[in-house]
């Protein structure tokens, strides 16, 4: 790719699409949507496109966003064993989720030495790439919003209307309190947990719940929203290349 072309990284995941604008290696902006957003003075000449969604859903977005920039080359990205000199835990590598795989690619060019990637979105994930580049594994677990839901899809009598969710002090004195802060405590045990189990890794948070969840504890991080999308196009620039 040239230094100065414009590329649009799509990143599906199960709550949102982020759409990242790139003119060569600088981010120009960031969307999210449902939809290939129309700001018609940017017109990427390659599309890098990442999804965890269904096949199906898949192909509907890349048919809504190719339509929308019909000159765009198209590469979809997905999860291998290696590339950008990273490899690849999985003993079956395109079972990782694209989202985990390229943030990791993104997490290891950070040059931090040994980190642990948490991403908090749809689903919590930790991911673990040490300073060789080597992903060793990551965990899986549901997001804030997933638990607080499971609880309403899954009993009679946990109702309530999302003006009983306050924030004041002491132990959850209501339903609304009971759910909200006990899903926060669940996520904030499971991140302490990781950051007890592995002191040397730093912290590396992207994604939309992960910097409340990691400030809440006070753990230092490097605060990185665009993970996937700089992983992404690092992963898309080499492939590219290859060809
Ligand atoms: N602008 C936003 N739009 C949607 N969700 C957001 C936003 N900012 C933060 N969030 C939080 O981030 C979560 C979605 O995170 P994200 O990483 O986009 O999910 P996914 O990648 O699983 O689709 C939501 O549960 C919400 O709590
Ligand atoms: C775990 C995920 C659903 C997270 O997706 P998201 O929270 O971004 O919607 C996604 O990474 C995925 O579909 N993974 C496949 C299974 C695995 O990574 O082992
Ligand atoms: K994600």
């Amino acid at each position: 790719m040239s230094d100065e072309s414009n590329l649009l990284v799509v990143d599906a995941g199960n709550t949102s699409i982020k759409f990242t604008a790139f003119a060569g290696d600088q981010v120009l902006w960031v969307e999210r949507g449902e939809s290939a957003p129309l700001d018609k003075a940017f017109q990427p000449q390659q599309i890098y496109f990442a999804s965890v969604r269904s096949k199906e859903q898949s192909a509907l977005l890349h048919a809504d966003i190719q339509a929308a920039y019909p000159n765009a080359q198209w590469l979809t990205l997905t999860s291998v064993s290696q590339v950008c000199g990273v490899t690849n835990a999985y003993h079956e590598p395109e079972r990782l989720g694209v989202d985990r795989w390229l943030a990791v690619v993104g997490a290891y060019h950070l040059k931090l030495g040994d980190v642990m990637v948490l991403d908090a979105g749809t689903a919590i994930k930790v991911d673990f790439i040490n300073s060789k580049g080597v992903h060793l594994g990551g965990y899986i677990t549901p997001g804030l919003n997933m638990m607080e839901s499971a609880l309403l899809a899954n009993t009679a009598r946990i109702r309530y209307d999302s003006d009983e969710v306050v924030v004041t002090q002491g132990l959850p004195d209501s339903t609304a309190r009971a759910v909200t802060e006990g899903v926060h405590e669940m996520a904030l045990a499971f991140v302490e947990r990781m950051n007890r189990q592995h002191p040397s890794f730093k912290w590396v948070a992207t994604g939309g719940d992960s910097r409340a969840l990691l400030d809440s504890l006070q753990i230092e991080m490097e605060y990185q929203p665009n993970l996937v999308a700089l992983g992404a196009k690092r992963v898309g620039d080499e492939l590219i290349k290859r060809q």
